[in-house]
């Protein structure tokens, strides 16, 4: 943080860019098992997460994020029980899967005991779920969670950080196979898959390993002002090989869409897979 500014630089990941946040307050700063994880109060974007020097969520704008990748995935699902959510230790995610009330048990596994107990204590309305009573957590590797479960989830939301650091493993085939194990019969996972402007290869990578496991394996992207490029992608796949994830089987109500959602609707579920013609030509 430097004249009370924190900037995002990454040579590797976003060369040669920044986002850049005024600091207010710097609210914790600690060494974790895994990452370094830093929270301060913005003067615009209120509480914001970072972890190894790289923006996780802000108040501000992290809804858009946490309803597309939670309701891309259970609209798209006829009817989803049990979900669980890999990452997303801020809980945001938890957050809107509670909102269907379809949902029996919502499950989460982050390897990162310190990412929740910061997000409990500096991003309550994300981490406000952790109480809701289908909610469930177990701290660990998602790898390893995973392998114990068969035929298991209805579906299951990869909400990661990078591929560079503790989450390497969940941009792999394995990790896809693993998923593919442990999803029922129709079962639909969304997973973090980058932006089109800067990682257009990792996202073709992602979409071949997906396409490997799953017969349903489509990109969509949300707008997001404080990710890199101001826009970030899910790979949204089907065990159903008849299913068309871009078409939601289920929606809110329109009361409920009021009520419930700031980003999310029915027909930005469909718009989302529409993609400029650099990014639909290199992934199709
Ligand atoms: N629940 C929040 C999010 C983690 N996802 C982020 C996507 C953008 C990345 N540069 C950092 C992680």
């Amino acid at each position: 943080i430097k004249d009370g500014w924190f900037a995002e630089i990454s040579d590797t990941m976003w060369p040669g860019q920044a986002m850049s946040l005024r600091v207010k307050k710097i609210l914790h700063v600690e060494k974790s098992k895994y990452q370094d994880v830093l929270v301060f109060e913005s003067t615009d974007y209120g509480n914001v997460l970072v972890l190894d020097g790289v923006i996780q969520a802000t108040e501000r704008d992290e809804f858009s994020y946490q309803e597309m990748i939670a309701h891309l995935a259970l609209n798209s699902h006829p009817n989803p029980k049990k979900v669980l959510v890999v990452g997303g230790g801020d809980g945001g995610v938890l957050r809107e899967i509670v909102k269907h009330s379809c949902v029996e048990e919502a499950v989460l596994c982050d390897i990162d005991e310190t990412v929740i107990k910061v997000s409990k204590k500096y991003l309550p309305e994300m981490s406000k779920s952790y109480e809701h009573p289908k909610v469930s957590v177990h701290i660990g590797d998602g790898f390893k969670f995973l392998a114990d479960y068969k035929n298991t989830f209805d579906v299951i939301i990869t909400d990661s950080s990078d591929p560079e650091g503790p989450a390497e493993s969940l941009f792999q085939k394995p990790y896809f196979e693993l998923l593919n194990e442990a999803l029922t019969e129709k079962g639909v996972i969304t997973t973090q898959a980058e932006n089109i402007y800067l990682h257009l290869q990792i996202i073709k990578d992602l979409k071949k390993a997906c396409k490997s496991v799953f017969p349903v394996s489509e990109y969509a992207y949300v707008t997001i002002p404080t990710y890199p490029s101001g826009q970030i992608g899910f790979m949204v796949c089907s065990k159903d090989a008849s299913a068309d994830v871009s078409k939601p089987l289920r929606s809110f109500s329109p009361e409920e869409e009021k009520k419930l959602l700031k980003y999310y609707n029915k027909d930005i579920h469909e718009a989302s897979f529409v993609l400029p013609t650099f990014a639909r030509d290199a992934l199709n």
